[in-house]
Order: C-alpha cells, then structure tokens, then sequence
C-alpha cells in the first residue's frame, strides 16, 4: 500500500487495454484511500486475506507438481498445503505435546475434513497425501513398485542408513531378492537358536530392577535391552561389558543424524558425529565378517545373511556391501521400535494391573508345566495367548507416531474418489486406522487408561480389523514376518498366528515374560497422570515409564 504506482507495459506483447490500465493505475490509491480508514485489525485481516486469495489463486506456479491431472475428473483431497518452501507451518508448531504425543499434526488435520482417510498437505513444499483406514491403504501400499515407490527427500539418509540396504531399493525384482536374502538370516529356525542370547539379554537387564520401592525408568532398561540384542543376536560381536556403552552411543550418535543437516544435506558427513559413530559402527560389522570368513557360521543374523544362497540361483550371495547396510538397516529399524512399545506395555501394565495379573498367572502356569524354566519360541507363542494380546494391544493403541517412508505416486491414483496426481507423496498413517476401527470407535478407544483392553482380541466378534501396526505390501516389516519374502501372499488377519513369531516377536515376549515372573507388583510413579514425550517414532511417555516395584516374586 505504498500510493499509486505506475503500470508499465505488459512484457509479454499483448498490451492492456486503455481501460484496465486505468482501473491498475487507480486502484492502489482507491486501496490506500479505504486501508487507511480501516481499524489495524481489520485492515490486516484484509491484508492476509487478499495475501490468501493471491496464493491461492497462484497455487499452480507456486507449487509445481500439485495440480489435478486434468485427464480425470475426481477432484483432488482436500487440505491446505501451506507455504510452498516449507510446507505447512502447523506440521512443525503441531508436531506433538505432552498430553497427546507425536504425531498431533495429523490427528488435528484428520479432524477437520469431511474423509479423514485421505486428504492432503505439504511436507517441505512437497505435495503429500496422508492415508489411513485399511481399504485405502491396502489398494496403493499392495501396488509398491508400481503405482507408488518409496522415495527420500534427501540423498544424505542414503549414505547415513546404507546405500546398498533394501529400505533404498526401488525395484521390485532387486527388493524381493534382498528380502529373501536378508530374510533367510531371520527364520523361525534363527530365532528358535537366538532365544538364550534373548533370554541372557533380558535377565541381565532385568537385574539391574532388584530394590523394592526404589524408582525405576523402563525405557533405559528397554534401550539396553534391544541394543543388547542387536550386538549380540544380529551382529554376533562379544562385547566386553565397558564397550557396550560405547556401542550404545555410537547407535545414538548415528541415528541422531537423521536431525542433524550437516549430515543429511552436506557435505563432510564423516567429520560429524553421526559420521563417527557410523564409521565405528562399520569397522565392527566389517571385523566380525572378517571373522566369519576365518572361522565359519556363529548363528547370528549377520552370519545367516553372509552365508545365505539364493533359494532362486544358489550362485547368488550378498556383497559385502550389501550385509554392511543392511546390518546397519536391521539396528536401525528394530532397536528404537521395539524399546518403545516394551516401554509403552510396561506402562499400560502399570496401569492395568488386573491385564498384569493375567499375564503372572499364565507365566506361573508355564513355570509349573516347564520346571526347569525353559523357555522356547514355539512355547511362548502355544502357551501364552495373553502375552499375544498384550503386545497386540500396545501396538494398536500406540503405532508408529507418523507412518513409515515417503512413496511417490508413479501414475495418478484414484483412491476413495479423489485423485492423487503423479508424483504427489503418499504416507499411511496406522494411528489413524487404528483409530477409525468400529471396535473402538465408540469409547475413547486410543487412550492407555480407559482403553487399554488385551481381551478384546480373544474374541473374534470383538477383534479390531483396521490394524497395521507392522506395515503393509511388500515391505511389510522384516522383523515380523518372512512370508512374503518367500512369495506367499500376505493376508495378516487370515495368517495362521503359529508361522508369525518372529524376531521381534521373540524378543518383546522373552523380556515380557521374564519381567512378570520376576516382579510381583508395581505401581506407575506419575500414576494414572500419563504424559507423552512430544517427539519420538514410537510415542513413548515422557518419564521413560517410571516404575516403582512393590514386591518381588521370591518375597522380597
Ligand atoms: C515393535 C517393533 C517394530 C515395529 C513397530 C516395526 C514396524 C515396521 C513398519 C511399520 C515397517 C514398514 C515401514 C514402511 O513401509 O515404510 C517396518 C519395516 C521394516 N522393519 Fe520393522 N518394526 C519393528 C521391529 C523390527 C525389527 C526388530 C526388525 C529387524 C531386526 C525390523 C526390520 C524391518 C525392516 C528391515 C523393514 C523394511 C522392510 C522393507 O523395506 O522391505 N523391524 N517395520
């Protein structure tokens, strides 16, 4: 509003005519003239709002990429994509608070559109559409590979996480050839010879619990643990008891990176302290396969993948390369995950104490059938269903806080009657699902105090259906289940549950089940006043799940 202005001639040839340049050169002045009257207020609510109508009506030059594909008339998800650079500012001022955890942003947006399961927003100026419920998801997360690929934004994740691993792979043909091979290191059978490095892991975390009424936080006890079984059951390394704080830090150090963009936008990575712990990380993985060329298989994951054949062409191994990332993906994608829900379940446990009884109960009746205290895979997953629902539970109430990798549509989509252009962004979102599920839509099905209830999937009438904490389509997670890595087509709910304990599985029950035969009663610290971390993958309550031990089962 800087007064009148002169118009000069368009550039482009067509000149204006005499009367629109008149009503150009006049209007500034008409604006400044009724602006200056205005109260500042309404003037910039004005302001904002002319501001609003420009960029909205400039949407196609300001954000290439995000208009309808004109050859189909379905329109577009609704949503705002904010600022064309950054994105919409809401994702990073609604990113989480402490009464409801990661991932508000996308139950706030959710909230506001007439479909919740589709709709759209802007993640760093890229256009991206946000799906939940299981219909939806299934129709473009089953089509990986071709109607949609996982992408990155940024090159910098490939050298941080592994250029050769199979999170990066974008051909079906190479993807499936990496998850057999990586796979047939993660066998029932595997799992079945890691279950002492398990049960070792957790007794010796399980010890460091021995004070009735002292305060204890389970999230510390739980990193150990699932960092313990990644040096052990995955990279079989013999760690001396003081470099395991060493390895800790350096899985910390390197997956903090992922937030630090001197690693993933610059260059000189390796000077950085994610670089740092990435090389000491490597030279661990390199040394033990060093080993395991000298002196044959020890049983660890990394021993499976260097000795694996291709069941296809038995001529095929993995390189070197490739065991290295895709070692470094296992650590990455099963250490922090699995930590979080352990936490989350000792926390619902806490508050749940007839849920707690339950799962004492079923461990005293396995203890009088196995005196000798031997624990195996296929008996945790025979004899104790309610360790089964406990787990269940905790991943349906608490799922990864935002979905997993970005996809790019590779052709236009016509999902739930709107149209996801090529080349937009595609996400799912399992709390979203989770949420909408007729089982538990009725009451305030998401909260850990009123609806935390494992007995719901005992009953097949009372079983929720819209349910993927574990992913879905081809990369459905590796930890989890191996069918289709061997071309079984994955039907979760239809799957028989004795193929499906795997190594995350195993490892989440074996702590489970050695915490509740141990401790005989706790009570939560913070009591039933539950608050949330703002910021993690998996959400996890803000005092780490503080416990405090009542009794110990040998009447301590
Ligand atoms: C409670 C613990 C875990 C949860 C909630 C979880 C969840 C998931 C989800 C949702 C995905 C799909 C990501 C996407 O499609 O973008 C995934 C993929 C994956 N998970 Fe897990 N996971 C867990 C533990 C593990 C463990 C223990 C391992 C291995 C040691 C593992 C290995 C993988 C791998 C390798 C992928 C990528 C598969 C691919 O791209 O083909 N996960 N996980």
């Amino acid at each position: 509003f800087q007064g009148p202005i002169a118009v000069a001639p368009t550039q482009r040839g067509t000149r204006r005519s005499s009367k629109s340049q008149l009503k150009c050169a006049l209007l500034p002045s008409a604006v400044t003239n009724v602006a200056s009257r205005l109260s500042p207020p309404v003037r910039n609510s004005l302001i904002l709002g002319a501001a609003a109508v420009a960029v909205y009506k400039n949407r196609r030059v300001l954000y290439p990429g995000s208009a309808p594909d004109p050859d189909f008339s379905e329109p577009l998800p609704e949503g705002s994509l904010g600022c064309p650079l950054i994105g919409n500012l809401s994702y990073f001022a609604k990113m989480g608070d402490t009464a409801t955890g990661p991932g508000k942003f996308f139950r706030w947006r959710a909230s506001k559109y007439s479909n919740p399961r589709i709709w759209k927003y802007s993640m760093m100026g890229k256009p991206t559409v946000v799906l939940s419920g299981m219909n939806a998801l299934k129709q473009v997360f089953n089509d990986e590979f071709n109607g949609v690929k996982t992408g990155v934004i940024s090159k910098g994740f490939t050298k941080l996480f592994g250029g050769d691993s199979l999170l990066f792979v974008d051909d079906a043909g190479r993807h499936k050839y990496l998850r057999r091979l990586v796979g047939s290191a993660i066998t029932p059978e595997a799992v079945q010879a890691a279950m002492p490095m398990l049960i070792k892991s957790a007794t010796e975390q399980l010890d460091r619990i021995n004070v009735v009424g002292e305060p204890v936080e389970m999230e510390k006890i739980l990193t150990s643990y699932t960092l313990d079984v990644a040096w052990r059951v995955i990279l079989g390394l013999d760690l001396h008891q003081d470099e395991c704080q060493t390895f800790y830090d350096a899985v910390d150090d390197w997956i903090g990176g992922i937030v630090d963009p001197r690693v993933t936008m610059l260059p000189g990575m390796e000077k950085t302290k994610a670089g740092k712990a990435l090389a000491y990380l490597v030279s661990k993985i390199e040394r033990k396969l060093d080993s395991l060329e000298d002196n044959g298989s020890d049983g660890s994951t990394m021993s499976g993948m260097y000795f694996a054949r291709d069941e296809e062409d038995p001529s095929k191994r993995l390189t070197r390369d490739e065991i290295i990332s895709n070692s470094l993906l296992l650590i990455l994608a099963g250490s922090e995950t699995a930590a979080s829900t352990l936490t989350v379940a000792s926390l619902a446990l806490g508050l749940h104490q007839d849920v707690f009884e339950k799962l004492r109960d079923e461990q005293t009746a396995m203890l009088e059938r196995h005196p000798n205290g031997e624990m195996t895979r296929s008996m945790l997953e025979r004899e104790c269903p309610w360790l089964d629902v406990v787990i269940k539970e905790t991943m349906r109430i608490k799922p990864l806080a935002a979905g997993g990798a970005i996809r790019f549509a590779q052709e236009t989509l016509i999902v739930e009657g709107k149209q996801i252009p090529r080349g937009y962004g595609v996400v799912f979102n399992p709390y979203l699902t989770h949420a909408r599920d007729p089982a538990v839509r009725e009451e305030n099905g998401m909260d850990i105090v009123e609806a935390f209830k494992p007995e719901r999937w005992l009953n097949d009438e009372t079983k929720p259906t819209e349910y993927m904490p574990w992913g879905i389509g081809p990369r459905f997670c590796l930890g989890y289940n191996l069918a289709q890595a061997r071309g079984i087509q994955m039907n979760f709910h239809a799957f028989p549950s004795f193929l499906t304990i795997f190594l995350v599985q195993a490892e989440m029950k074996v702590f489970l089940a050695l915490f509740v035969r141990k401790v005989a009663a706790y009570e939560m610290v913070a009591g039933e006043s539950v608050e949330w971390k703002r910021l993690s993958i998996i959400p996890k309550p803000k005092d780490g799940s503080l416990i405090r031990v009542t009794s110990f089962s040998d009447g301590s």
